[in-house]
């Protein structure tokens, strides 16, 4: 459940006045989604997306999250672009949040992704790459070894509550990731968090790349290491390598990989697959059992982690 804030039909229609796109014939929220409030609203002349930013985005950020969008979109990729109105702003304030109307796309998103949509979804992530290359904002990764080191210090002692061990196997990852991530990869925009709900498909055709609020400046490897740990593994943490090959395939055919990205890879996706492991332990220990959000295993990334350093 995600709709932490409601808008009434008479805050909605007064908002949309400010706008050139017609008039309000409905507004839903979306169940989807755990960071912000998302509402789908159809006026008379089209769909739009209308996102109120909660606690957890840094309203800071948003100018460079919209701007980035905005980018993609004019680019041609499939990518919400944000509507202004007709004073030229996106970003507004809304219920006493940040608010921004959306594009919206249409398409599904695929809950057990096969071998043509991980291909679709590696070429999409270096078409972005690509696209990104002349947008000149710039935002540090806070999610990168120093965030992992700064989150695994907070949360030291309360990772073996979640599972024995784990407090061990992230420390050791952590010096080992410390001591060679590397620094000299091709660096660029990157998602962040292209994860299979993240994307939306119409058949084998991708028609939304959607949820820009981890977007950063980064290596663009590290971006196909987190789409690695995000598709290459079953439901149940098992590896589908066949879907991580497909995925590597399809970024290779936009943009081929150079000697060093494809050397560093496995270590990309070691830290990829910590990443995740620790944004969703800090969340497992930190989110109160009464609140409205679903809570994500981080163990399921521990087993991708596991997976890499077997491989
Ligand atoms: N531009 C869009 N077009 C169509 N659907 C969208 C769009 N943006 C968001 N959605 C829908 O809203 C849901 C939640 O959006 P998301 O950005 O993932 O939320 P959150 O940031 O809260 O996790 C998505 O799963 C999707 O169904
Ligand atoms: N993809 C991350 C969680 C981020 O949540 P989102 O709904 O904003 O994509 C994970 O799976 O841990």
């Amino acid at each position: 459940m995600a709709v932490y804030t409601q808008v009434s039909a008479e805050t909605l229609e007064e908002f949309l006045a400010e706008y050139d796109v017609g008039t309000l014939r409905s507004a839903k929220g979306i169940a989807e989604g755990v960071e912000n409030t998302n509402y789908f609203v159809e006026t008379s002349q089209a769909r739009f997306i209308l996102t109120l930013y909660e606690k957890r985005v840094d309203v800071a950020d948003l100018p460079y999250f919209l701007s980035l969008t905005a980018h993609l979109a004019e680019k041609g990729l499939p990518v919400p672009a944000p509507i202004e109105d007709r004073r030229g702003r996106a970003l507004q304030d809304l219920c006493g949040r940040k608010a921004c109307l959306i594009e919206f796309l249409s398409g599904v998103s695929v809950d057990e992704p096969g071998v043509r949509h991980a291909q679709a979804a590696g070429q999409m992530l270096a078409e972005m790459h690509l696209s990104a290359a002349d947008f000149a904002d710039r935002r540090p990764n806070d999610l990168s070894v120093a965030g992992w080191q700064a989150l695994h210090h907070e949360l030291e002692g309360e990772l073996g509550g979640i599972s024995p061990g784990l407090d061990r196997l992230v420390g050791d990852e952590l010096r080992h990731l410390a001591a060679c991530w590397p620094q000299h990869l091709l660096a660029g925009t990157v998602h962040a968090d292209l994860f299979a709900d993240n994307v939306l498909f119409s058949g084998d055709r991708i028609s939304g790349v959607i949820d820009f609020y981890f977007a950063c400046t980064d290596l663009l490897a590290y971006d196909l290491a987190v789409t690695h740990a995000a598709w290459a593994f079953d439901g149940d943490g098992a590896a589908r390598p066949e879907l991580g090959e497909a995925l590597v395939a399809g970024y290779q055919a936009v943009r081929p990989l150079s000697e060093d990205e494809l050397g560093a890879l496995p270590d990309l996706c070691r830290g990829a697959a910590l990443r995740f492991l620790l944004t969703r332990a800090y969340d497992w220990i930190n989110t109160p059992p009464t609140a409205l959000v679903t809570r994500k295993d981080p163990l399921a990334f521990a087993r991708r982690l596991e997976h890499y350093r077997a491989a």
